[in-house]
């Protein structure tokens, strides 16, 4: 282990070796981990180390670039380019200094090492690109965008792994008509925040949230939008969630769609669409398997599960449930009977979890009660690498996997995995 001496103040020269998870790159200082942003691997560069709190890593930040990688591109977003000082450049576009094609193939690689690291899976998974996204050069895809208000109103996005605010001119990540709506420039005396959205129906709102009202407050207002995937609507809220590129939806409805085993689906089964949202993928089963399915889609979020059961309306066998999936599926295994037991054996399950992951308690839970097949739609392959172990013992294995550059110019990647019980644990 490295010794525990203080970083040096003035800056330091390192070799950049690999990508990290969380839109950072991998260096060694005297034999201790740096984790640098704003880099590419293969660049030598001037860094400095700007957290030295831990004992086995550092951080830092890039300074100035000694030897670029050939995958080094003038950066999409200016407000967020080298070229600032560390403390001036604007987060969330953390990987738009590099060349598209090689943010694929870097978070191919952070994918492909949680899987063989966490859950001893070896994988030849591609991250997909989508539409026109190369052409684009990865920017005009955000749908909705959250900018912060600082103490004296000013807005913008917050600075990388900060909650400084950085006032920007531009936000070419975001969809043409969510960008002349932001209200850049404008100050927001006694805002926290400043939600724009912009739908697929055309409109465009821009949502205050005043510091002063509690988020609980905030969530009784109700501001409803339509989304449409495949000329379905979907209602929701503008403030509730709904995946954020615009072509997200109809790529992960196509995903589930196409990696559910036929062989094994069972429309009387008790199927589920767990952290349902608003019954987005509750419909891609329905719209592939008829109106027939019996489906539940369970979500904590109360105002996403009234609309989830407007939305999954056409079909009969569909309902919606408010409730935390840890304790839905809980209550499942204290009071299923036995019918309900086999028809849960036989069900597909469809989970879509936040950044965290299901975890051990709903994999447990899901173990036991043993669907016939998981489709995992997973925003952090760390987390999906680590349920896809915890799901090992219980006889699941990792029957296909695909990726999505859901988020270009940035670290993000979503991952579609179907699980399946191996023959001699059905
Ligand atoms: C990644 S989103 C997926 C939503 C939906 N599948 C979609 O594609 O539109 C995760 C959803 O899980 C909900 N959620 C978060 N934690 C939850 C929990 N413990 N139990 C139930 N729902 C939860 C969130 O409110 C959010 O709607």
């Amino acid at each position: 282990m490295a010794e525990t001496h203080e970083a040096p103040a003035a800056p330091v020269e390192l070799e950049i070796t690999n990508v990290a998870h969380g839109g950072v790159f991998v260096a060694r200082h005297e034999g201790r981990v740096v984790f640098v942003s704003d880099t590419v691997p293969g660049e030598r560069v001037l860094v400095s180390i700007t957290d030295d709190s831990h004992t086995s890593f550092w951080r830092a930040e890039t300074l100035s670039v000694l030897e670029p990688s050939a995958h080094r591109r003038p950066h999409v977003w200016p407000a967020a380019s080298i070229e600032r000082a560390p403390e001036l450049r604007a987060g969330g576009a953390e990987f738009g200094h590099i060349a598209l094609a090689h943010q694929r193939e870097l978070k191919r690689q952070v994918l492909a090492d949680a899987f063989s690291r966490m859950a001893g899976v070896e994988t030849d998974v591609t991250v997909e690109a989508l539409g026109d996204d190369e052409q684009r050069e990865g920017t005009g895809w955000r749908t909705r965008v959250k900018l912060h208000v600082s103490d004296d109103g000013e807005l913008g996005p917050y600075a990388a792994r900060s909650h400084r605010v950085i006032p920007v001119e531009e936000l070419p990540l975001a969809g043409d008509a969510v960008a002349e709506a932001a209200p850049l420039g404008q100050r927001f005396a006694g805002a926290e925040s400043v939600d724009v959205v912009g739908p697929a129906d055309g409109s465009v709102h821009v949502l205050v949230n005043d510091a002063a009202r509690p988020t609980s407050q905030r969530a009784q207002e109700r501001r409803p939008i339509v989304e449409t995937v495949g000329g379905r609507g979907f209602r929701l809220d503008a403030r509730g969630f709904w995946q954020v590129h615009r072509l997200a939806a109809s790529t992960l409805t196509d995903a589930v769609q196409s990696a559910v085993d036929e062989s094994l689906f069972d429309a009387a089964a008790a199927n589920l669409d767990l952290y349902g949202g608003v019954g987005l993928l509750a419909a891609a089963l329905g719209d592939r398997f008829g109106d027939g399915v019996r489906m539940t889609s369970v979500e904590s979020d109360a105002r996403a599960t009234d609309d989830a059961s407007e939305n999954l309306a056409d079909w009969l066998g569909a309902q919606a449930v408010t409730a935390r999936v840890d304790r839905y599926l809980q209550q499942l295994e204290r009071t299923a009977t036995a019918g309900d037991r086999n028809r849960l054996r036989a069900a597909t399950v469809i989970l879509d979890p936040p950044r965290s992951g299901a975890g051990k308690a709903v994999v447990a839970s899901l173990g036991r009660l043993a669907p016939a097949q998981l489709v995992y739609v997973a925003c952090d392959p760390v987390a999906l690498a680590r349920d896809v172990a915890l799901f090992a013992p219980y006889g699941y294995t990792v029957a296909s996997l695909r990726a999505f550059d859901l988020f270009p110019n940035t670290h993000h990647v979503e991952a579609v995995a179907l699980l399946t019980r191996e023959p001699a644990a059905r």
